[in-house]
């Protein structure tokens, strides 16, 4: 691993965009992504078949059946089903707190606006498989899925290691496909002979598989952008530089298009870190960076503009800002809150917005699976609303909207 050593004493949003630059921006793959995307919407199944065997681990059939998830999971180490069974208690405890009870408004003029969610009812997690297998993104995508009420959720994965159909079997998943890449997002945006279109695909991935999201989201509902994984510590005196060092090589782990970074205002603290990963990273393809800034105001901003998709805040100045952040996919809080934990066991979810977009986007939840709608009822709000908005659409010159508002105006008369 590259790990670049950078000096910030100015723009930190400039030094944001230098540090996203040390990896790949994800444009690079959308042509690839928009010929796959269009082959299979317009091909189906035998275009289908044609990628997964081209690009995905082929280990059988497409369609896993349920008893190949029963026996996967009845010949699963158990330190690993207690792990997992952990992570599903947990993670559904925190899904479950996040959902919102129906809301009615009562307005002055008489009429009651509900607003109601409800759920979608058909839901794809994406589990990525490429090159390491992630049964904990089955129990975050199919846990949170269940939690929100979705009828049927459904899982793909390329290769579908026996680790993630024992973990499908786990949370319950309804069917489970063996495909990955951009074009299982494509056959699960619009349905093959076999594959029946869904509501929602969510999920982490690979720039394919994020970039097809991105490509189909209109089509059918998407989280947002999950791809490669990245961390930024923000570290101060105090914190532990073997420890830093670790989570920081602990999420290089994901490989390529990774970047790990470290912001400090301690040159000490970052020289110590440098050198237990300079020894540790060879071989390791992921980006990193080690930052030094005046004070830890500046690492924070620095932290503000990256947009990390992990935030560790180590060091007692650090730790002090925690309620500061407003850019990041998940805060980590302390020397004992490692990046890992959230990544299994914690109970936050794992399916993070990555390359900047906790600027704007939130980790995966309920939310993702239910869709808003307002339920209006007006009785004898008629006349005065009738009143209120026929002027307006007039002024659109919409008479028939008038119209059709003022007709109720006197109800009995
Ligand atoms: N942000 C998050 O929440 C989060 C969580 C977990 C993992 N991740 C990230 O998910 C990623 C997992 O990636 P992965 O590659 O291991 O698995 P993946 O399943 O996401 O991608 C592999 C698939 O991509 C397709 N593909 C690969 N090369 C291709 C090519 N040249 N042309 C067309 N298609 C191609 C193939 O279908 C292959 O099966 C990592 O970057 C990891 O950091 C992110
Ligand atoms: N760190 C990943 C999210 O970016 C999640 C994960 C799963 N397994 C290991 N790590
Ligand atoms: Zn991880």
């Amino acid at each position: 691993m590259n790990v670049a050593r950078v000096q910030v004493d100015g723009d930190p949003v400039a030094a944001a965009a230098s540090l996203r630059a040390l990896a790949p921006p994800g444009v690079s793959v959308s042509g690839t992504v928009s010929e796959i995307v269009a082959s299979v919407r317009a091909r189906g199944e035998s275009a289908l078949m044609e990628y997964v065997e081209r690009f995905d681990r082929v280990d059988g059939p497409l369609r896993v059946e349920r008893h190949e998830c029963e026996e996967a999971l009845a010949a699963l180490d158990p330190a690993v089903r207690t792990g997992l069974e952990v992570a599903v208690r947990n993670v559904r405890a925190v899904a479950e707190a996040g959902m919102a009870d129906d809301l009615d408004v009562a307005l002055p003029e008489g009429q009651t606006v509900t607003l109601r969610e409800v759920p979608v009812r058909r839901a794809a997690i994406y589990t990525p498989g490429g090159r390491n297998p992630y049964p904990s993104t089955v129990v975050m995508g199919v846990v949170t899925a269940r939690a929100a009420g979705v009828d049927e959720v459904v899982v793909c994965a390329p290769g579908a290691h026996p680790v993630i159909l024992a973990a499908c079997a786990l949370c319950g998943a309804d069917e489970v496909w063996r495909m990955g890449g951009a074009h299982a997002v494509a056959a699960l945006a619009y349905g093959t002979d076999t594959v029946r279109r869904v509501d929602v695909i969510a999920g982490p991935g690979s720039l394919y598989v994020q970039e097809a999201k991105r490509q189909v989201a209109g089509d059918v509902g998407i989280d947002g952008f999950a791809g490669p994984s990245d961390v930024l510590v923000l570290a101060t005196a105090g914190a532990d530089p073997r420890l830093v060092a670790l989570d920081l090589l602990a999420q290089a782990e994901h490989g390529d298009g990774t970047i790990v970074v470290l912001v400090t205002d301690d040159a000490a603290l970052r020289e110590a870190v440098g050198a237990i990963v300079d020894a540790e990273a060879a071989g390791m393809d992921a980006a990193g960076a080690l930052v030094l800034v005046p004070d830890p105001a500046a690492g924070l901003a620095v932290a503000e503009a990256f947009a990390p998709e992990h935030l560790q805040l180590m060091g007692g100045a650090a730790e002090a800002l925690a309620t500061e952040v407003r850019s990041a996919g998940c805060v980590f809080v302390g020397s004992q809150s490692a990046t890992a934990f959230g990544d299994y066991v914690a109970g936050s979810n794992h399916t993070l917005p990555t390359g900047g977009a906790a600027r704007f986007a939130s980790g995966l939840s309920t939310r993702h699976f239910r869709r808003r709608m307002s339920v209006v009822r007006i009785g004898d709000a008629a006349g005065a609303l009738a009143r209120a908005g026929a002027p307006v659409a007039q002024a659109e010159g919409f008479d028939r909207h008038a119209a059709s508002m003022r007709v109720r105006e006197n109800p009995s008369g």
